[in-house]
């Protein structure tokens, strides 16, 4: 077991974990209420035995006015399409007429979509109650479930409603990847190899030397541990500096400003970890027009994304230009302009010591994405 701490949470990687959770919420949280939540798929996998775990060690569920004991788990559908205001007041609503109130703790079981959504039903629900992150793909025991990010999308745009609301536990299981779908695999390889690329070249060279042991077949336990834990330390070691994102916390945007923006103006027809594999080619060759970066970085980025399964290129059908407007809407904009972060070689980003955003002219960009 590995354990981490971060911002008054405890990220504790195990295999075989999940059979601890209601141990681990009870030591943390006793005397509290608890309630789980899921997306549906995952509710199929992991539900019963996540409930049963709570059972065991004590913890009480919600109940309502009557009296009569509420569900411990509760569902919303699949799919980044539902990380929306509609479903955290959906599931706000349940959850109050299931009785909980301040004495309650949330778990949320699931991917980042679950990491994000109940993450911010925690964080506003009576003004705030703590929260557990259970993650069950890679994308969310890497990076959605750590870091304090929560929220949800709107018409406008990726995650533009949200608070900061750091979960007390992140409990990760590294064999709960042994069900996930390929596609929701490789979606957390984008990430990882963004970490890569952001903090560490030998993590990057790893990574892109072990991408048959990570996605043929069954990924071990040894594997699947150095995976999780060296992104995890990554990801704690850039927010444990800076958990609002005034500074060095950009960097782990490196690749989302494009990215967010293809996710948009797709629908969310493309997966985020697809979204952000092309997002990182692009912004490195931005990087490497703008004379920030080594030349062929992003030739590099390109082809581990490649041999991942990645995309590494515009969608059929989607024009730069429409890509250009949906980036207005990052959160990284400042006086109009947006400010990307950008790398200047493997393991290294570039405006160090001035807030590692750059401010880049949308020409630029268009003419980038133009030749992309
Ligand atoms: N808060 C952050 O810092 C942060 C970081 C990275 C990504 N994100 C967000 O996370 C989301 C993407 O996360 P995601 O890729 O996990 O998406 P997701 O939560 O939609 O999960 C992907 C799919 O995999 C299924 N699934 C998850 N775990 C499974 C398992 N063990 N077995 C079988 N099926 C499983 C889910 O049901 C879903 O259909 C995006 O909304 C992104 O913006 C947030
Ligand atoms: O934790 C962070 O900080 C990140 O930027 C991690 C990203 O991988 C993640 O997708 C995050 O949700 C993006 O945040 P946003 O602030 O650009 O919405
Ligand atoms: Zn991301």
């Amino acid at each position: 077991m590995t354990t981490l701490a971060l911002h008054g949470s405890s990220i504790e990687i195990a295999p075989g974990a999940l059979a601890s959770l209601g141990q681990r919420v009870a030591a943390l949280h006793p005397g509290r209420r608890v309630a789980i939540v899921a997306d549906a798929q995952v509710a199929q996998h992991y539900a019963a035995k996540a409930l049963a775990s709570m059972v065991a060690s004590g913890m009480a569920l919600g109940s309502t006015v009557g009296g009569t004991v509420a569900p411990g788990v509760f569902t919303f559908p699949a799919g980044e399409q539902h990380k929306t205001r509609d479903t955290w007041a959906k599931l706000t609503d349940q959850l109050i007429a299931a009785g909980h109130r301040r004495d309650s703790v949330f778990v949320a079981l699931g991917g980042g979509v679950t990491g994000d959504l109940v993450g911010f039903v925690a964080a506003t629900y009576l003004r705030g109650v703590p929260f557990v992150q259970m993650p069950t793909s890679l994308t969310a025991m890497i990076d959605a479930a750590i870091g304090g990010k929560t929220g949800v999308d709107t018409t406008a745009g990726k995650n533009l409603v949200g608070a900061f609301h750091q979960p007390s536990l992140v409990l990760i299981d590294p064999r709960l990847l042994r069900t996930l779908p390929p596609l929701q695999l490789r979606q957390g390889l984008a990430e990882a190899i963004k970490h890569g690329v952001i903090v560490d070249a030998s993590y990057f060279a790893w990574i892109a030397a072990s991408l048959r042991d990570i996605l043929d077949g069954e990924i071990d336990d040894a594997t699947a541990m150095r995976l999780v834990q060296r992104s995890v330390e990554i990801k704690v070691g850039v927010v444990a500096q800076d958990e609002r994102e005034g500074d060095i916390r950009k960097i782990l945007n490196f690749g989302h400003t494009i990215g967010h923006a293809i996710e948009h103006v797709t629908g969310y027809g493309i997966p985020h970890g697809d979204a952000v594999a092309i997002g990182m080619v692009a912004e490195a060759t931005l990087a490497e027009r703008l004379g920030l970066a080594t030349p062929g970085l992003a030739d590099t980025i390109a082809t581990v994304c490649d041999a991942a399964g990645l995309p590494v290129r515009l969608p059929e059908g989607v024009a730069p230009a429409e890509i250009v407007v949906a980036t207005r809407s990052d959160k990284k904009t400042r006086g109009g302009v947006v400010e990307y972060a950008l790398p200047s070689a493997l393991g290294a980003m570039a405006g160090a010591g001035s807030g590692y955003g750059t401010a880049v002219p949308e020409a630029a960009v268009l003419e980038m994405l133009q030749h992309l």
